[in-house]
């Protein structure tokens, strides 16, 4: 969808701000560019939407040679969110979000419907917020216009630069997660500007990290995590990758182990028997389609005679989906101070995961990055094997 072809730019000082820069973006792509200041990302951006013209190179946007399109014809297609969001004071939230589709030439009541729908995406009630003036919203909600407004005339590729910068962490992590819920039903090319790793790693399908005026690793936040390219990309990345990858690693049901189990219509008094010929001390209790239900410890399952097991299994709050970031996953295990979670899909009981196998998960998933396979390809040898 966007291809630069030995991109390079000189400003008339004699600063090479990009440097023979090569790389492809896919449609419905999310892919962010991150590196120190001054490393040449807001130029590589800005020449997407001809704001800077390239001194040397080609840049494709589906297809099109850029330098051949008509500036403003290109910008109609290419939506741009900034930092400073640029809202026009004296005009309401919703004319500001209608701006580009009456630019355009939409009727006025077409424009104006569109963008109380896209403000209601963002999370701004229309009704509510729409004939507000900017001064009279907060910054994150600014924000959230500048969203809506980039999106108004339907583009299909997306420019953000700092798009969630100037607001506090908190409000910045639900704009991310509100973005990436969007971006999911909307699916735009979207080149994201940021000097953030953390954001580039949540919200890219892909990073470009950035040295000075050229990429060092172009990949999936998993890969740049777990196999930095160089040792720059390392540095950059940070001592603590492991952990940020923790956040972009899955649970996948391969990682999971078969606790004890016992069925809530069994009797107790059966159930302790054979858990205990297993050397169980306790078991994860499904009832009869297979769904989780609680937990139960086998000796007061003995001692209650023919009851049955759901009559003394307890609630298991200490439960995440299968699909869930590992982080999510080592997260709950320390909020209940428990040695394991369960996974489910729905409210199917797949298995448990332990801190062994949540170890095991992410080694395998560097390994497979490293390797190019998928993650269940990968032999491991655990510890506990030996
Ligand atoms: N108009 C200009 N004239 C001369 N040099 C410029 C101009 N614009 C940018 N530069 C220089 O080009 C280099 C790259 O700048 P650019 O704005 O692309 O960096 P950036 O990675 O986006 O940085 P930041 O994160 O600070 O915004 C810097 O050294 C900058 O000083």
């Amino acid at each position: 969808m966007i291809r630069f072809e030995r991109v390079t730019k000189r400003y008339a000082d004699g600063t090479t701000a990009v440097d023979d820069l090569s790389f492809e973006v896919a449609e419905g792509e999310l892919v962010t560019l991150v590196g120190p200041s001054g490393c040449g990302k807001t130029t590589t951006m800005m020449m997407i939407n001809r704001l800077i013209e390239p001194t040397e190179g080609k840049i494709f946007v589906d297809g099109e040679d850029i330098s051949q399109v008509d500036p403003v014809q290109l910008r109609r297609r290419i939506g741009y969110v900034i930092q400073q969001v640029g809202l026009f004071p004296h005009r309401t939230i919703l004319d500001n979000t209608a701006t580009v589709p009456a630019l355009v030439g939409w009727k006025r009541a077409k424009a104006k419907a569109r963008a109380a729908e896209l403000l209601d995406m963002v999370g701004l009630d229309p009704k509510k917020y729409g004939s507000r003036y900017p001064d009279q919203l907060s910054g994150g909600q600014r924000q959230r216009v500048g969203v809506a407004r980039a999106l108004a005339a339907d583009p299909p590729v997306l420019l953000m630069d700092e798009p969630f910068g100037a607001v506090d962490p908190v409000v910045r992590e639900q704009l991310q997660d509100q973005f990436l819920e969007m971006q999911a039903s909307v699916r735009k090319t979207v080149v994201m500007v940021t000097h953030d790793i953390e954001e580039a790693v949540r919200l890219g399908d892909r990073i470009a990290v950035y040295g000075q005026g050229r990429i060092e690793q172009f990949d999936s936040p998993g890969a740049v995590l777990g196999n930095p390219a160089t040792p720059y990309v390392a540095e950059f990345v940070g001592a603590d990758r492991g952990l940020k990858r923790l956040s972009v690693t899955r649970i996948e049901a391969d990682d999971l182990e078969e606790p004890p189990l016992a069925r809530l219509d069994e009797s107790a008094a059966a159930a302790a028997a054979r858990l205990r010929a297993q050397g169980a001390r306790w078991a994860v209790c499904l009832d009869e389609d297979g769904d989780l239900h609680g937990w139960a410890g086998v000796d007061e399952l003995a001692l209650a005679g023919d009851a049955q097991v759901g009559e003394l299994a307890h609630r298991m709050n200490s439960w995440v989906p299968v699909g869930a970031p590992l982080k999510t996953a080592f997260g709950v295990m320390l909020q209940h101070d428990a040695g394991w979670v369960a996974v489910l899909d729905g409210a199917r009981f797949l298995g448990v995961l332990t801190p062994a196998k949540l170890h095991e998960a992410l080694r395998r998933s560097v390994d497979a990055d490293a390797l190019g396979v998928s993650r269940d390809q990968v032999e491991f040898d655990s510890v506990s094997d030996a």
